[in-house]
């Protein structure tokens, strides 16, 4: 099945307008799974509680949300992307994932990075999987991390050992160590990962943050199948088989998850 990052960088608050940009980027694309970066729509570094309660919106209702189920519905594809997330009087922020017939499930970020900490309460859903189909109709697993959290080598484990495939990493970077990272994230769970990262410089007024671009797909090996440069729209495809990732016989003696120890990894 293909699978693909959408690289690009979205105008502050102007949701419909990146709505429109990222719709034309990936005109004529053809995937079974399209990965968009967190907050993708409305931007990232909010200037004030104000900016984001302008943006954020209920899941599934949202206009965000709504586009991405349409765009879905009309390409029979399912899709993974980040947004401001209002539920009552809480905001988080979230990913969902959508496919033809609606919204599969939602995500909200567990491990909140720098100011997202003055504006989103930490997410309560915990770390999901869920079962998806390609446009064939073979199912697989799909995991939902955002951004930060793959510093944290729980998050992607506990998707993998949740059974997850493919794990999709919606993302805002901008320190330059997760590129380095996924690779070896891949390889330890033994799963495809496809990172969406944005690019650009964005203000909150007092403070100038640079995105890194370079979204990546890696492979259970910990091969980069696709790299985006630090700069530059780009939607990035890939070809994989999910399922090779739940072969985790390294050697005849030696499967990676029935080797665990958990009896060991005791603090
Ligand atoms: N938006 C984020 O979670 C950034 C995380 C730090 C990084 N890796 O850039």
């Amino acid at each position: 099945m293909q699978v693909a990052y959408v690289q690009y960088n979205p105008a502050y608050l102007q949701i419909t307008q990146n709505l429109k940009q990222v719709e034309a980027l990936l005109e004529g694309i053809e995937a079974d799974l399209i990965v968009l970066p967190e907050l993708f729509a409305s931007g990232y570094f909010f200037r004030s509680h104000e900016d984001l309660v302008a943006v954020a919106e209920p899941i599934p209702e949202g206009p965000t949300t709504q586009w991405m189920i349409e765009w879905c519905r009309k390409t029979g594809t399912v899709m993974v992307g980040g947004l401001p997330e209002r539920d009552g009087d809480r905001f988080y922020n979230s990913a969902v994932a959508v496919g033809p017939e609606g919204l599969i499930g939602r995500y909200r970020k567990v491990h909140l990075f720098y100011e997202e900490k003055l504006h989103f309460s930490p997410g309560n859903l915990g770390f999901q999987v869920f079962e998806v189909a390609d446009r064939n109709g073979q199912l697989y697993r799909l995991g939902v991390m955002i951004c930060f959290d793959w510093y944290f080598p729980e998050a992607a484990r506990t998707l993998a050992l949740q059974g997850a495939d493919v794990i999709a990493h919606p993302s805002n970077l901008v320190r330059p160590d997760c590129p380095r990272a996924m690779p070896i994230r891949a390889l330890e769970n033994h799963v495809f990962t496809i990172t969406a990262n944005r690019y650009g410089v964005e203000s909150n007024g007092r403070e100038t943050l640079r995105f890194i671009g370079r979204s990546l797909i890696c492979d259970p090996a910990g091969r980069v199948l696709q790299e985006a440069p630090p700069e530059g729209d780009q939607v990035g495809i890939a070809e994989i088989t999910p399922r090779e990732a739940r072969n985790r016989r390294i050697t005849p003696h030696n499967d990676l998850f029935e080797d665990r120890r958990p009896d060991c990894y005791r603090l």
